[in-house]
């Protein structure tokens, strides 16, 4: 049997969780709090920091430096230099603005993954109402290799997560407002994308709530996170079947990773926003630690700022 532990605080919208193979550890974020989190398994220690006052959408770390990201504020990609240890972050750098159009003014960024060549990929969604309505069809997907940005998908609802199949040549992807995941032929070495295709939608599938998080595990098999309905979809895209789902103890699941050395932890975030109107009780906003899964993840990669190791970040 599964067991579902929580970890620390409750955030407003934990996600974007990373496991990073080099300082053990899980780093995530409060997306409108804008704050990076850092979680040692090991210590059992969570050490946080305030980076800006937009939303922060993700911060992976750069690979060789363990005291740089790549983050995500607002519309700007930027690298940041936090030592994980202190409340004081530094903006070092602007990597790229996306949607920089007048229309796309109010856009921010949301869901980000580094694929298996330390490339960033990242996509954008448009406003948000008081209810939490998104404004549809304005945000697009990118992706961002030696500081430079691509843009490879346009009229997407809410992009969210990613994942990487680099034995079978696969990218998928989510758009919340979709609502499910994309397959698309995947060339890593170029950072190309193309054939894309509808790989599973909700309400095909017959499930509640919208897709947010992905992740991917070794047997080449995803699991989607759903946001309004306290559940993890473990899915099989070759059969283009559902092998299991886990209930959550919280209905605002975000975001989704393997971790700690033996990759066969999923940690998992979920956050406090609203459901019609009304903010769910605890533990809504907790991260979680899934035990007994049985199955091993992928690793989480770090960005590759520059070709060689000498990264000039
Ligand atoms: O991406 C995530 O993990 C968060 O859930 C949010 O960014 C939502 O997607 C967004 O707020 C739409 O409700």
């Amino acid at each position: 049997m599964i067991i579902i532990n929580p970890i620390g605080d409750n955030l407003q919208v934990g996600t974007r969780i990373h496991w990073d193979e080099a300082t053990r550890s899980l780093y995530y974020v409060d997306l409108p709090q804008s704050t990076i989190y850092r979680y040692k398994p090991a210590s059992n220690l969570i050490t946080k920091a305030k980076v800006g006052d937009q939303p922060l959408a993700f911060a992976f770390p750069v690979k060789g430096k363990t005291d740089r990201f790549i983050a995500g504020l607002g519309r700007n990609i930027v690298i940041l230099k936090w030592d994980g240890e202190t409340d004081s972050v530094c903006h070092c750098t602007t990597v790229c603005e996306v949607d920089a159009h007048p229309d796309k003014a109010k856009n921010r960024l949301n869901g980000a993954k580094v694929d298996p060549f330390g490339r960033l990929w990242v996509g954008t969604m448009g406003p948000q109402d008081e209810n939490g309505l998104t404004v549809p069809g304005l945000g697009s997907l990118y992706s961002v290799t030696k500081g430079s940005c691509t843009r490879h998908l346009s009229n997407i609802g809410i992009s969210n997560g990613l994942a990487f199949d680099v034995d079978n040549k696969k990218m998928y992807y989510i758009d919340t407002l979709f609502p499910g995941v994309y397959q698309f032929d995947y060339d890593g070495e170029h950072g190309e994308i193309s054939n894309q295709k509808e790989l599973f939608t909700f309400k095909k599938h017959d499930i509640q709530g919208l897709p947010d998080g992905l992740t991917i595990d070794r047997e080449g098999n995803l699991w989607v996170t759903a946001l309004q309905s306290a559940s993890i979809i473990h899915f099989d895209p070759k059969k283009g079947e559902v092998l299991k789902t886990i209930h959550m103890p919280t209905p605002q699941v975000t975001s989704i990773t393997f971790g700690n050395d033996k990759l066969n932890i999923l940690y998992v975030t979920t956050a406090k926003l609203p459901i019609d109107g009304k903010i769910p009780d605890e533990p809504a906003g907790c991260t979680f630690k899934l035990e007994n899964v049985h199955i091993k993840g992928a690793p989480g990669y770090s960005y590759k700022y520059k070709d060689d190791d000498d990264q000039a970040v």
